[in-house]
């Protein structure tokens, strides 16, 4: 893995910092490499305390600097006019954003013909644990497209996908996925407390059911459904939930309008951006 070069990572708050904490663990990369642009000083402490550069405005960051990864990870509504100021890392950084919904023509709008991977990772990433969806547009070649790739993937498992228009599906899947997951924790403690647990049994008895649950899923050679068929003993306890959670409104109905409408709303951001 090739880990020389900088990094400008413009923005630095939830996502932004989640990656900056993957890759300063993972990459290989020195963290004073990775120069970040962040308005709000409290963010911009956390970076520095990271070990990144951290400055307030684009116009601070070192004059000869020519990174090879210019990472855009900003509320998609700030993209349109931020972009223009960092033309000149174009010559040599594949630009890679993150952000919702903004397609690959926003930024070749501004940018020209550039390499451009637009990626979905979600939060898990902050622990080497996300999963990104990307695209890269025509003009990446193969030797920045190497780059991207290590680098995405030392904080996740990364899939490439046939189509950029896959990347808003994707988004309401494994990117606002992850909230999906802390609401359900959120709601089985909740449950846990009205059938009488403590409210710390309640969300330490929820919160290892997932995570076992899920490292099960993964580490096993039986199939979700397959588990999920092992833990329900006819007429038991798990098929008395089950029939509730099965019957209409089921919980996969829920899910399939919850992503629906997280897709539509990635749609709706390809305007704004
Ligand atoms: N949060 C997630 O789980 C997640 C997952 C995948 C993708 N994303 C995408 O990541 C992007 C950021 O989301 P977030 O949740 O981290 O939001 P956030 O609000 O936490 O972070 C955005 C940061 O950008 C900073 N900012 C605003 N204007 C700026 C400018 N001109 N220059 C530099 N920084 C600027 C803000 O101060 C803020 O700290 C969004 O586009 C979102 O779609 C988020
Ligand atoms: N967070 C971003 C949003 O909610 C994108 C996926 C996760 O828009």
């Amino acid at each position: 893995m090739d880990q020389s070069g900088e990094i400008v990572l413009v923005g630095c708050g939830n996502m932004g910092f989640a990656l900056l904490e993957g890759w300063v663990a993972r990459f290989g990369i020195a963290a004073d490499r990775i120069h970040v642009v962040e308005p709000v000083e409290a963010l911009r402490r956390r970076a520095v305390a990271a070990g990144a550069a951290a400055y307030a405005d684009a116009s601070e960051l070192p004059q000869a600097l020519q990174p090879r990864a210019f990472i855009v990870a900003v509320k998609p509504q700030v993209i349109g006019s931020m972009l223009a100021t960092y033309r000149r890392f174009s010559a040599t950084a594949a630009f890679v954003s993150i952000a919702a919904g903004v397609p690959i023509a926003t930024f070749e709008a501004t940018l020209g013909a550039v390499p451009i991977v637009r990626d979905m990772p979600n939060m898990p990433a902050s622990i080497g644990m996300g999963v990104i969806a990307a695209f890269a547009n025509a003009h990446t070649g193969n030797v920045q497209m190497a780059y991207v790739s290590d680098l995405l993937a030392a904080v996740g498992n990364v899939h490439w996908l046939p189509e950029e228009e896959l990347i808003n599906a994707a988004t309401a899947i494994s990117g606002s996925g992850p909230a999906y997951l802390f609401h359900f924790i959120e709601c089985l403690t909740e449950a846990g407390i009205a059938v009488g647990l403590p409210v710390e049994t309640a969300h330490a008895l929820a919160k290892q059911t997932v995570d076992g649950a899920s490292t099960l899923a993964s580490a096993s050679v039986f199939s979700p459904t397959e588990l999920r068929q092992q833990v329900t003993s006819p007429n038991g306890t798990t098929a008395a939930a089950l029939e509730v959670l099965m019957a209409e409104p089921s919980l996969a109905a829920l899910l399939r309008e919850a992503a629906a409408a997280a897709h539509q709303r990635a749609l709706e951001l390809a305007v704004v951006g």
